[in-house]
């Protein structure tokens, strides 16, 4: 069966004069999927979301949603989406009630009673008080304000940027557990994010993208296990091991914990030779910083060597 695209672009490109956008992007996602976009400050997730949507054209290159082209005039197509902003800006003066009441409106008459109840339920959910103006607020709470316009009517798609940057850990697990149950009833995620473990937990597959381009595209788990190893060693470990592939070393007086790129017999040979003084060994699948930091180092390198330095 062929899979169905619910985001597709083809070579997205936006220039920004004498400022880098975004370079021939390329993602899929598919329908139902919980997709992870991470990046660094800077890299281009806000960009390439707002060309999703159509809310900046591309200098080149497509982005299709449903299978269409996504443009501001697309009603049709927008009303199927929850777009959350990076940085929402609301109007002021207005009351969080009166607010979502103008949201759940312009949403349109069939839908309007439903889509009030259900922000209704997530303001209990997050706890928002519903007779605060949006300007007294906290950014936390008015973060939680805008994630309530994106969910309140139920849409088949989910356009997050960085949605729980500034939220407390207890209303982050809520977020997740609300989009996780949303996602299993067949809805599809793309969430930006800076916090790679969330990214690890949630996500089905992941895009990489720094400096404007798409550094890895895959499934959460091969982009863990096609990576090194975190090997940690309890106990009088040697100062040196004889490994070369060892990085990212970190040494305790009681402990040594590297990531190992390398041949895996030869690591078990050279734990083997200091057996007698070691307590303890692990050896697991890096988390998503490391896998992070690696792709981050390996494009850093690509991109200095272009430059000929
Ligand atoms: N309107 C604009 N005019 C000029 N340059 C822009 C504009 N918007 C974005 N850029 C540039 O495009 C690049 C990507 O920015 P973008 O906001 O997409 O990054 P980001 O990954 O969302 O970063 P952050 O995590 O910090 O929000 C940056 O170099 C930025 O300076």
């Amino acid at each position: 069966m062929t899979k169905r695209y619910i985001i597709e672009t083809t070579d997205l490109t936006k220039d920004f004069g004498p400022h880098r956008g975004i370079e021939q992007v390329n993602i899929r996602v598919a329908e139902g999927e919980f997709y992870g976009f991470i990046g660094p400050n800077g890299a281009g997730k806000s960009t390439s979301i707002r060309l999703l949507l159509g809310l900046i054209s591309p200098t080149s290159g497509q982005a299709r949603l449903f299978g269409e082209l996504a443009g501001p005039n697309q009603t049709d197509l927008l009303a199927r989406i929850g777009y959350m902003p990076s940085e929402a800006v609301f109007y002021k003066g207005m009351t969080v009630r009166d607010l979502l009441k103008f949201s759940a409106n312009l949403r349109g008459k069939a839908v309007q009673k439903a889509c009030l109840q259900e922000a209704r339920r997530l303001c209990d959910l997050f706890q928002v008080d519903t007779q605060k103006k949006i300007e007294e607020l906290s950014l936390g709470n008015r973060k939680k304000v805008s994630i309530i316009c994106a969910l309140q009517h139920r849409p088949e798609l989910y356009i997050l940027d960085e949605p729980t940057s500034g939220l407390d850990p207890l209303m982050q697990k809520l977020f997740w557990q609300e989009l996780t149950e949303r996602n299993r009833q067949g809805a599809t995620v793309f969430v930006s994010s800076h916090i790679l473990s969330e990214v690890q937990r949630y996500c089905q597959r992941a895009a990489i993208i720094q400096d404007g381009q798409i550094v890895v595209e895959d499934t959460v788990q091969n982009l863990i296990q096609t990576t090194a190893k975190r090997v940690t060693l309890q106990g009088q470990v040697p100062l040196t091991l004889d490994l070369t592939e060892m990085k990212d070393v970190q040494r305790t007086e009681h402990s040594l914990s590297f990531l190992y790129n390398g041949d895996i017999a030869l690591l078990i040979e050279a734990i083997y030779q200091h057996r007698e003084s070691m307590l303890d060994v692990t050896i697991a699948d890096p988390d998503m910083d490391e896998i992070f930091m690696h792709y981050y180092e390996h494009s850093a390198a690509r991109s200095t060597n272009k430059g000929g330095n």
